[in-house]
This record gives structure tokens, sequence and C-alpha cells, in this order.
């Protein structure tokens, strides 16, 4: 049995950590009556990274792909959760964290994290057995045990995220 390279392991992890906030964003929002998309916001994210990815050594359309399926694969937890949540007229959540003095804060530390394991698997990304590796790290148990199986939209979110790491060679 192949072991996993501890590089992608790190960038798994951290892509998992990144997903699981999608849930305490989706209590906020909850609770606000807010919606989920805000453009405005990802396009903040996505600038930002223009600028940050050459210090780690990244192609800004590479770490901007990257977090784009990051972020769509947030947002399908959120919207899975709002779904099951509006089907059970869920009431508010008793003290979720805040948006814009927890939630987003963390994520911005996450998105430093994610750039520096991002740039260090792209040797392994890179070479042709990275697709096995990859295969066997989505299915791995340990790698998913970061986020509850039972978050509905997870295992769709969690195919979203990793798909984006998947070379399609023509
Ligand atoms: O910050 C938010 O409001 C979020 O919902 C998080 C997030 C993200 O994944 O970064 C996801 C959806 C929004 O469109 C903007 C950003």
């Amino acid at each position: 049995q192949n072991a996993i390279d501890p590089r992608l392991l790190r960038l798994l992890g951290l892509m998992q950590q990144r997903l699981d906030v999608a849930q305490d964003v989706a209590m906020y929002k909850w609770n606000a009556k807010a919606a989920i998309d805000d453009p405005v916001r990802e396009q903040q994210i996505l600038d930002a990274l223009a600028k940050q990815a050459p210090q780690y050594g990244l192609e800004p359309k590479l770490a901007q792909d990257f977090f784009a399926a990051q972020i769509i694969a947030g947002k399908m937890i959120q919207t899975a959760l709002f779904k099951e949540w509006t089907s059970k007229s869920q009431a508010p959540f008793s003290d979720p964290p805040d948006l814009k003095t927890q939630i987003r804060p963390a994520l911005d530390r996450l998105t430093i994290e994610l750039l520096t394991a991002l740039a260090a698997a792209q040797p392994v990304l890179q070479d042709k057995d990275s697709q096995q590796e990859l295969e066997l790290a989505a299915t791995n148990s340990s790698v998913r045990a970061g986020v509850s199986q039972t978050v509905p939209g997870y295992a769709a979110a969690w195919q979203q995220a990793l798909g984006v790491l998947v070379r399609r060679e023509k």
C-alpha cells in the first residue's frame, strides 16, 4: 500500500479545516438571515491572492483557481445546511462565531497556511503518481476525519474541493 506524501496530507488537512469553517459561516448567516453568496468578499480574496501568490512561488491563476474551488465547496456545504435547516424550521443558533471579527480572520489565516502548503505540494501534484495518491487520500478516513461525515453536502463538497488538484491531460 502506498503511503500518502506528507506534503499532500498537509494540504488536504488544511482544505478540510477550511471546509469545517463553512458550518460556522452557515450558522452565522442563518441567524443573520444573510445571503450565502458574498461576491464582494470573494473578489477581495481573489484580488489579494494575485498579490500573495508570487511570494509563495505560485502562479496567481493557479492560486486563484485553487481557492475558487475551495470557496465553491464551502458554499455547497452552506447551501446543504440551509436546505436542511429550512426544512426543519431550525431556530436561530446560540452564539455562533462572528463573521467579521472571528470567521473571516480565521479564513485569512488559513489562506496563508494553504498557500504555503499548496506551494510545498506542487512537486507532488506534478508527479504522475500523484493522481493515485489523491484518490487514496480522498478515501483515507484519517484525512476525512476533520469534517463530520454527517454534514449534509459534505461528500460532494469534498469532491469539488479536491477536483481542482486533479490534472486533466488532453
Ligand atoms: O465570508 C463569507 O461570507 C463566506 O461565506 C465564506 C466564503 C469563503 O469561502 O471564503 C464563501 C462564500 C462567500 O461568497 C464569501 C466567502
